[in-house]
């Protein structure tokens, strides 16, 4: 049976969510599941925003007639061409040929590239920025967001409504499970964390274009947001809070003037080194200290937690003349998410000849503005008592500077 969801007289939530999926983009870890949402405008004219994922073809399918409800389907806006969103384009199409397909010159050819030939003659709109499209009472207007988070990606504001449809901008990792919109959920730590981990894997890297799409949206008034993926925002305070979190994040500010210690330990030596670290850290009474073995904790929250925190400890043990593999993956991680404006420090671990230190470094001279605070402590095999009055001065200068530090 359908499940669509009603949202005004004439907007319907036609998504729905996976829990199913162990890892989005077949690679980010999803415990809490995904939404795919997709919209139904029903003015003179009708108006799909997006489609789906395959996953949930049939009830997306089942919800589409539904509303529809024997109308034809006139357009079909096409904001984003990743198949989490369009691989459901051609069975829509099947259904009801009638549709225009509406999307940038790039959305168009990149049809062509997943699909083929679709037989579209006579039903491509091709936009550009500003272009607009009306279909009786509403008035879109097409404002373009490429690298937000693929070239070719658009976004939709209704003029009429003041709804903008934001494509994978303002997303969140997390299934939909009946409160539609963000104001229904707590909106904690638990929902931010998982909205970051969206952000800073997903559209992080892109952080100027973020910033470009984030001076466009300045300028329209802005009565709600209907992402891709999560809730949907309504209430004018979260929207403003949304906004300033994209904001934060896109200018790779961080969020907290806190210390994160990511560890990479094969026999505990270097281990014992981050947890020395960090209980000096607690006893100078820096807070929220948190630690992380990046053998065991997914890297997409390891970059995502790098996203929020000012402070970055690294400690890793060598391993065949190399940075341990799974921090090496962490640290190039973060550069090709273009983490930057960062307090770190770090720490090597080897038997024979530790170079874990040094090939860290060099990973760090790549990235912008990232403040090495002190010399990188080395252990050989286990640390001693030179090794911890080390970490201890270390943890001096890190609890310094997280104090000096200030949020901007
Ligand atoms: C597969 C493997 C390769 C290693 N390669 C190196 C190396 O190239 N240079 C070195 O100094 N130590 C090397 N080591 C030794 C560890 O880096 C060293 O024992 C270190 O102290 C381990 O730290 P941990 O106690 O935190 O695991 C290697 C260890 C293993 C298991």
């Amino acid at each position: 049976m359908h499940q669509a969801i009603q949202m005004s007289d004439t907007l319907w939530y036609l998504g729905s969510s996976d829990r199913r999926l162990a890892k989005f983009e077949n690679c980010h870890p999803v415990p809490l599941g995904i939404s795919y949402n997709s919209y139904l405008v029903m003015d003179e004219k009708t108006v799909l925003l997006d489609t789906v994922d395959h996953s949930i073809c049939g009830v997306f399918l089942e919800n589409i007639k539904s509303v529809l409800n024997g109308r034809p389907l006139d357009y079909i806006i096409v904001n984003h061409m990743e198949p989490d969103h369009c691989a459901t384009l051609a069975e829509v199409l099947l259904r009801y040929p009638e549709a225009t397909v509406v999307g940038s010159a790039k959305t168009h050819a990149m049809i062509k590239q997943f699909f083929g030939d679709l037989n579209l003659q006579g039903k491509v709109m091709q936009v550009k920025e500003n272009d607009t499209l009306s279909t009786g009472h509403h008035n879109f207007r097409f404002i373009l967001a490429p690298m937000v988070h693929w070239p070719e990606v658009t976004v939709t504001y209704d003029e009429t409504e003041k709804i903008l449809f934001s494509a994978d901008a303002f997303g969140t990792f997390g299934a939909l499970s009946g409160n539609l919109y963000a104001d229904q959920l707590d909106f904690g730590d638990f929902e931010l964390s998982e909205m970051r981990r969206y952000y800073s894997n997903i559209v992080g890297k892109y952080g100027l274009q973020v910033q470009a799409l984030l001076n466009k949206a300045a300028g329209l008034d802005i009565q709600m947001i209907c992402p891709l993926h999560g809730p949907v925002w309504r209430a004018a305070n979260k929207i403003q809070w949304l906004i300033e979190k994209y904001s934060r994040w896109a200018t790779y500010r961080p969020e907290d003037n806190e210390v994160v210690i990511f560890y990479a330990s094969i026999y505990g030596g270097t281990e014992n080194a981050a947890e020395v670290l960090a209980n000096a850290l607690g006893a100078k009474k820096v807070k929220n200290i948190k630690m992380y073995d990046v053998s065991v904790t997914d890297v997409s929250y390891l970059v995502s937690e790098a996203f929020r925190a000012s402070h970055l400890v690294f400690a890793s043990a060598t391993y065949n003349n190399e940075i341990f593999p799974y921090m090496e993956n962490l640290i190039r991680d973060l550069a090709a998410h273009n983490v930057q404006n960062r307090s770190i420090a770090l720490v090597e671990n080897g038997s024979w000849a530790p170079v874990s230190g040094k090939k860290m470094s060099e990973l760090f001279s790549s990235m912008k503005n990232m403040n090495f605070l002190q010399d990188t402590v080395t252990l050989k095999s286990r640390g001693h008592e030179e090794q911890r009055l080390q970490l201890l001065s270390l943890a001096d200068t890190i609890a310094e500077s997280v104090f000096a530090a200030e949020l901007h």
